[in-house]
């Protein structure tokens, strides 16, 4: 069981906290792993009471939690521990009033969650402040994208800095909490077999892929704003690259782990002017279908500008200029409305230098990370009967499976536990954060330089024509 501590979600009412953070501390509360007095206050300018908000709260996790793990007994509980104030957050006045709602801390700190758009983050710092509610025991979680440039996430990181230590700050990635994420690191670090082949001159190229099939939903405001670079690359995908490309840290500890990622970090090669055009492909989706269903293109979507030029998918070739990875390069693609959902990383190793058999596949380790967790290592075997034909084979662990006796945790379950517990390892560092903009920047530049308007895709497909000749270019293809 966890220490005791109270949360406070600014933004309660919104998406990620109904979707994601309440379902996450229920499954967390039913297992017993919430100290008895923790209790979690939801905040927002709408003009709910407590009990109002307890209804909204367990009419949307109903819907989240699988139907055998929700049950009254111990929704009555988590329900318990809710509670709702209303309150607009950029006014320092409703903070006086928040604090003497709340009354003394009980000394053994709160954890301050912002899961509202990142313009609100310098103003809800700054009033924590005046209200006297930030203290060496407080912790603050700021949700992604931190800012919308690097300009911006200095502001952001500068102003929480003068309320907060480093230390107290936790920068969420929900990627880095998923279980095959962290499963990486178990491969690479706890395994010696693939250490002196995890590097140029064994392998040929890596590709990280992450396809979703859902379009941009009910946040059509946010994302028109932000796109797939913003909301998608500069983090999720980057941090995947930073895993699969740091070197081993000295320990398995918060600095340590984050030393390594920023190395990776400031060794991207930056994609600017010619280079954006050449190394890069933003998509937008058309109109098409989704598992049979028509959906509209992306600029008839709510919310979303009618003549929006903002970017539902991109490619990206990447490169790291540092001894381990040079002349390697890493493709990222994430898109909206693809045809399937699934993430996964692809470790295209390079060929047998010299071919004894007519057959014959370079090996590949794809690391599966949604929907199934999954490694599998493709290697060449002989064919049964005459002759030495060869076909590729799956050497396939499938973690679920391997642990079938334990309930997956949620990315989010993970993530909230180490916040209450302090443990930042699994947290994006300020550092780390404004190097993956200093990367992403000139390529946002490059695309309103150029003006490279997204090329369309229909719903459904893989993508533009365009992210597939990223590859062909140099003989190569997506693992699709
Ligand atoms: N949704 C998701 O799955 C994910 C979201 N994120 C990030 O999390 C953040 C929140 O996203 P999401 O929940 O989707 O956004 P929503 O728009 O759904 O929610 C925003 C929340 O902020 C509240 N809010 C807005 N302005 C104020 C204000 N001045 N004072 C008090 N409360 C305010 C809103 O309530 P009200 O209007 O009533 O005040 C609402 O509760 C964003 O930065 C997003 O990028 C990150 C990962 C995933
Ligand atoms: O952060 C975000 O992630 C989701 C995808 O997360 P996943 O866990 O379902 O893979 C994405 O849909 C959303 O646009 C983005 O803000």
């Amino acid at each position: 069981m966890t220490s005791s501590c109270d949360m406070l979600v600014f933004g309660g009412t919104g998406d990620l906290a109904l979707h994601k953070l309440l379902p996450a501390l229920y499954h967390l509360h039913r297992e017993g792993r919430l100290h008895p007095r923790m209790r979690i206050l939801a905040v927002a300018r709408n003009s709910l009471d407590r009990d109002g908000y307890r209804a909204l709260a367990e009419r949307r996790c109903r819907a989240q939690v699988a139907r055998a793990d929700f049950t009254s007994e111990a929704w009555r509980g988590f329900s318990e521990r809710l509670d709702y104030l209303a309150m607009d957050v950029s006014q320092s006045a409703d903070f006086v009033r928040l604090a003497r709602y709340l009354g003394p801390d009980p000394g053994c700190g709160r954890v301050y969650y912002l899961a509202t758009a990142p313009d609100l983050f310098e103003d809800i710092a700054a009033n924590l402040a005046i209200a006297q509610m930030a203290n060496p025991q407080s912790r603050i979680v700021l949700e992604k994208p931190i800012g919308h440039s690097l300009e911006s996430a200095r502001a952001i990181n500068a102003a929480i800095g003068k309320v907060f230590d480093e230390s107290q700050v936790f920068r969420i990635d929900h990627y880095l909490g998923k279980e095959t994420v962290q499963n990486l690191m178990a491969l690479r670090f706890a395994n010696g077999l693939f250490e002196p082949i995890w590097r140029a001159g064994h392998i040929d190229h890596v590709q990280i892929s992450v396809c979703e099939t859902l379009g941009v939903e009910n946040r059509g405001a946010y994302y028109d704003r932000s796109g797939a670079m913003r909301d998608m690359v500069q983090n999720h995908l980057l941090q995947l690259l930073c895993l699969v490309a740091m070197e081993a840290p000295v320990r398995f500890d918060a600095e340590a782990v984050r030393n390594e990622k920023v190395k990776i970090l400031e060794a991207l090669k930056p994609i600017s002017g010619q280079d954006v055009r050449d190394k890069t492909v933003r998509g937008q989706y058309s109109a098409g279908k989704i598992g049979g269903q028509e959906v509209p293109a992306y600029y008839f979507e709510k919310n979303v500008d009618n003549d929006s030029d903002t970017e539902t998918f991109v490619a990206v070739q990447a490169e790291i200029d540092n001894w381990r990875w040079a002349g390697v390069p890493f493709y990222l693609r994430t898109g909206k409305r693809l045809a399937r959902k699934y993430s996964e990383i692809v470790i295209q190793f390079k060929p047998v230098p010299h071919r004894l058999f007519a057959d014959g596949e370079a090996n590949r380790l794809l690391i599966r990370l949604q929907p199934e967790e999954r490694i599998s290592l493709q290697l060449m075997a002989k064919t049964p009967g005459k002759g030495m034909n060869l076909e590729p084979v799956e050497l396939d662990l499938n973690l679920a499976k391997a642990f079938s006796q334990q309930r997956r945790w949620d990315a989010y379950e993970r993530l909230l536990l180490d916040v209450i517990e302090g443990d930042s390892t699994l947290f994006m560092r300020r550092d780390e954060v404004e190097a993956a903009w200093q990367w992403v920047d000139p390529i946002l530049e490059g695309w309103h330089q150029y003006y490279q308007s997204p090329r369309p895709y229909p719903a459904g497909s893989t993508g533009p024509e365009q992210a597939h000749s990223l590859l062909e270019l140099h003989q190569r293809a997506w693992h699709d």
